[in-house]
This record gives structure tokens, sequence and C-alpha cells, in this order.
């Protein structure tokens, strides 16, 4: 079985984009979505972007953006993969050029097979607990709302931390998964032991 792939999202500082990476990161996330406290403007992406070595992918979170935003980021901003956590079709995703990944906002009833049905070119499906304000909530969700043999990668989000990340891991065998709050100190302020422990709990999981 291969490792899980870890993103870490939300980043807006230099150090933390620095814990992540030193910590062994796959991916990380800048969130281009005005409304939430992890925000990042262009400028502040450009510069948290240029500081990745190579083989850790930058990562582009939108929520219903309007096609001139996405671009005027693209043209500043070398974002390998983009995410979509809003109520995007599969048009408004393909738009772009580069891959992306779509998020499913999990909550009963959500029929996850039929929702990946409709994204079938999207790289991967991202679960995330349904909350207002599209995401990054730190809620967890009823992990059994995945169907066993998803058969998409599937990168598994939503109120994941130190403490139970390995237990995640373990139940849904995702093909990465995604934290922002659960490895911060403040909304939008990395902490770098929780970073270090977070992805710890990944490789325990692992094995
Ligand atoms: O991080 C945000 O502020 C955010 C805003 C809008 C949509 C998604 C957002 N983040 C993503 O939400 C999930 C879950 O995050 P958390 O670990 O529960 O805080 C994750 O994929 C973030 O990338």
């Amino acid at each position: 079985m291969s490792r899980t792939r870890i993103k870490i999202c939300g980043l807006t500082r230099a150090q933390d984009v620095r814990a992540a990476v030193q910590n062994g990161a796959d991916a990380i996330g800048f969130v281009f979505y005005p409304p939430s406290p992890r925000a990042v403007d262009v400028d502040r992406a450009a510069e948290l972007a240029a500081l990745l070595p190579p083989f850790v992918t930058a990562v582009g979170l939108f929520v219903n953006p309007a096609p001139a935003e996405v671009e005027a980021v693209l043209a500043r901003v070398p974002l390998q993969l983009l995410q979509f956590h809003g109520d995007e079709r599969e048009a408004d995703c393909a738009r772009y050029g580069l891959p992306w990944i779509k998020a499913a906002r999990m909550r009963a009833g959500v029929d996850l097979l039929e929702f990946a049905l409709s994204h079938p070119r999207a790289r991967g499906i991202l679960v995330d607990a349904f909350v207002d304000g599209y995401g990054g909530g730190g809620k967890t969700f009823d992990w059994s709302l995945i169907p066993q043999g998803f058969g998409r990668p599937l990168v598994l989000s939503g109120g994941l931390d130190a403490d139970n990340v390995a237990e995640a891991v373990r139940r849904v065998r995702p093909w990465a998964v995604d934290v922002s709050s659960g490895v911060e100190s403040a909304r939008g302020i990395k902490d770098a032991a929780k970073i270090a422990a977070f992805i710890a709990g990944v490789r325990d999981a692992d094995g």
C-alpha cells in the first residue's frame, strides 16, 4: 500500500510553509476565498509559493469563484492543482487547464458515488463535513458515509487533527488527508508542533 499523501491547507505565513515542508507535507493549500480567516491575496500567495521546493504541490482553494478571479491568481501564483470547495459544476472546474479536486460536503443523505459521477474528470474527490461557510470548520463527519471501494482517489478532510488522524486513516484508507483547523493555534496561524504531530499520526497509521 502506498503512503497516505498529506496536504496542509490555509497557510498564510512563511514559517508555516517551512514547518509543513520540513515535516514532510506533500502539498500545501492557499485559500482564495475572501470570507475565510485563512484567505491570502495574490501577492502573499506568490511569496509563499516561491518558498516551495520541488515535488511539494501548491494547491489553490476556491469557492464558487468568478473565472476572472481564478485567472488573476494563476497569472501570478504557480499553482499545480485547484481545489473547488463550493457548488461548482464540472464545466466550471475544467476551464483553467489545470488538474483539480472537487469537495463534497458530507452529511446524512449525500450519495458520494452519485456526486463523483457528476465530476468525472476531477483528479480526486475531497470529502469534508457539511458546515456553514463551505469548509474549514474543524468538524468531522460520519466516515461510514464513504462507500467501501469508492474507486476514485479520495482526500479525507473535516476536523482531522493529531488525535484522530491515525484512526481516520486506518478506517477509511484514503489516498490523501487534508487538514486546516486541526494544526492551528488560531485561525490562519499554523502551529509547527501540531503539524509535526499530525504528520506523525498519518505515518503511524501507514505502518
Ligand atoms: O480553510 C478554510 O477556511 C476553508 C474555507 C472554505 C472552504 C474550505 C476551507 N478549507 C478546507 O476545508 C476542509 C476542512 O478543514 P478543517 O481541517 O476541518 O479545518 C479542508 O479541506 C480545508 O482545505
